[in-house]
């Protein structure tokens, strides 16, 4: 399987070398040349399989040759064996129509410990014959942080450098980072910036041939595409449950960066029979402007109960506009440097349509939020966390065809957002018994200026040297 640039120019890749590339040095993002499918035989036989095998026969196709299948399964094996529920996704029915794919079992609490765990086994296995120091520089709004140290700590051959913005994320999405101490781990708060501010920080260094030309700098967010690649296995987990490839299913996804979706929408175009992906955001709502109008412009991002959705510039977009508008990367280059330059732009024709096909969105406010966490709650018995809430709140506001069952995917556990918890349904979720003294635990961090030039500094002055 090779991986090609959004943006046309850069080399194309290897698996092995788009994992560990992170991002393309043309500032693009890797995307399989052509997606590869299954027929709807083989849809069916996943039905039952563990999710261990059933993630390492998704994502073989993915991988090619860059890993045999034994060792692909040995991997996943490893990876879901640190999960606290057996079924590692497992899916909870709501009422006729609506359910909920738990994507929380994993160490720190939200869906990014899917694709972390492997991730980190990944890194390792690309760098186990090599001389190569991997320098990780990843930016959080709140859970990819925890996620990616948890999957990386202590390992001999990788720094990591993860930004999170100083005050925009909750109490235990901080100290589920600050407390894992390990000497490759590095945890900065940036003072006076969102999430936006940070991830245009880490894509710059990814263009900074100072930095690059001294260490070998990659990626644990969403836009390396190991990341997503991991995601897609759910969808595949969560549809064959429900009757597929014999009955559509459509989800409701929480969305951001436009990762967890994007993964569905590949999921998609390997045959799985998706009626709809719902993108569910917060009042910072870019995407759905880009999707119901046409308009992907940023107004700057406004803090809420789901901090980790605080996002504006949505990196995986990229992904959709290449696929969905023809796959034209050099057009799509200049398109994304006046959006960079002006922080706005109309999508073309082809990308609305495309677009269209398969998704639409939905909007939530703070009232919205809170009213389908009661709604879970009154009727269901279920606490779910605010950035589950807005994809309910999307989940209930579509209309599917009769007998398409929707699933709205449960990205984070609810004791992580325990004070917007209470707020919205008068209960305190507790902390599970894995984190249980995470509030006495010992925080370590640094607080730096929000400017490019005090990041790179604080990083080279500690990121271990490595030939490219
Ligand atoms: C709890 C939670 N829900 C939803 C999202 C949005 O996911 P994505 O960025 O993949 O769209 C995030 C962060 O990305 C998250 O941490
Ligand atoms: N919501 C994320 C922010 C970035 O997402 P990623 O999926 O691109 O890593 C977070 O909680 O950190």
């Amino acid at each position: 399987m090779e991986y090609v640039s959004t943006r046309g120019s850069a080399p194309a890749l290897d698996f092995r070398g788009a994992t560990l590339a992170g991002l393309a040095s043309d500032g693009g993002l890797y995307v399989p040349r052509a997606w590869p499918t299954f027929a709807k035989d083989k849809i069916a036989a996943m039905a039952g399989l563990p999710y261990a095998q059933l993630a390492a026969r998704v994502m073989q196709p993915f991988v090619g040759n860059c890993i045999a299948p034994e060792r692909l399964l040995e991997l996943t094996t490893q990876a879901y064996g640190t999960f606290a529920h057996k079924a590692v996704t497992p899916l909870k029915q709501f009422d006729e129509t609506q359910w909920l794919l738990e994507l929380f079992h994993g160490p720190t609490l939200a869906f990014k410990d899917v694709a972390l765990q492997l991730l980190g086994l990944l890194f390792e296995e690309f760098l186990k014959d090599s001389e190569q120091h991997l320098t990780i520089v990843g930016a959080t709004s709140g859970d990819t942080g925890s996620a990616a140290i948890d999957a990386v700590a202590g390992r001999a051959k990788i720094d990591i450098f993860m930004l999170h913005p100083k005050g925009r994320v909750s109490e235990v999405q901080r100290r589920q980072m600050t407390s894992m101490i390990a000497p490759n781990v590095h945890n900065i708060a940036i003072c006076d910036a969102s999430f936006d501010d940070a991830q245009a920080m880490v894509k710059r260094m990814f263009g900074d041939t100072e930095m690059t030309g001294r260490f070998r700098i990659s990626a644990v967010n969403s836009i390396n595409w190991a990341r997503l690649m991991a995601q897609v296995v759910y969808y595949f987990a969560a549809a064959v449950q429900l009757g597929a490839p014999y009955r559509k299913v459509a989800f409701s996804v929480p969305t951001g960066n436009f990762g967890d979706v994007f993964a569905g929408y590949v999921a998609a175009k390997m045959g799985l029979p998706i009626e709809r992906l719902v993108v569910a955001t917060n009042i910072n709502d870019i995407l759905h402007r880009a999707l119901s109008s046409g308009d992907y412009s940023a107004h700057g991002v406004t803090p809420t109960d789901a901090p980790s959705m605080d996002i504006q510039v949505s990196s995986n977009f990229e992904r959709l506009l290449f696929d969905a508008g023809g796959r034209d990367g050099i057009a799509l280059a200049d398109q994304m440097r006046g959006f960079e330059t002006t922080r706005a732009m109309q999508l073309t024709n082809a990308q609305r349509d495309g677009a269209a096909a398969l998704f639409s969105s939905e909007r939530a406010d703070a009232d919205q939020t809170a009213a389908a966490m009661r709604w879970a709650w009154e009727n269901c018995g279920e606490v779910i966390d605010p950035h589950t809430g807005i994809g309910l709140h999307a989940a209930l506001a579509t209309k599917l065809p009769a007998g398409v069952p929707m699933v709205t995917l449960a990205t984070a556990h609810p004791a992580k957002f325990g004070p917007a918890v209470e707020k919205a349904i008068g209960q305190t979720p507790a902390l599970p018994p894995r984190i249980g003294d995470l509030l006495e635990r010992e925080e370590r961090y640094e607080e730096l200026p929000g400017t490019y030039e005090a990041v790179a500094a604080f990083v080279a002055e500690r990121a271990t040297a490595s030939p490219s």
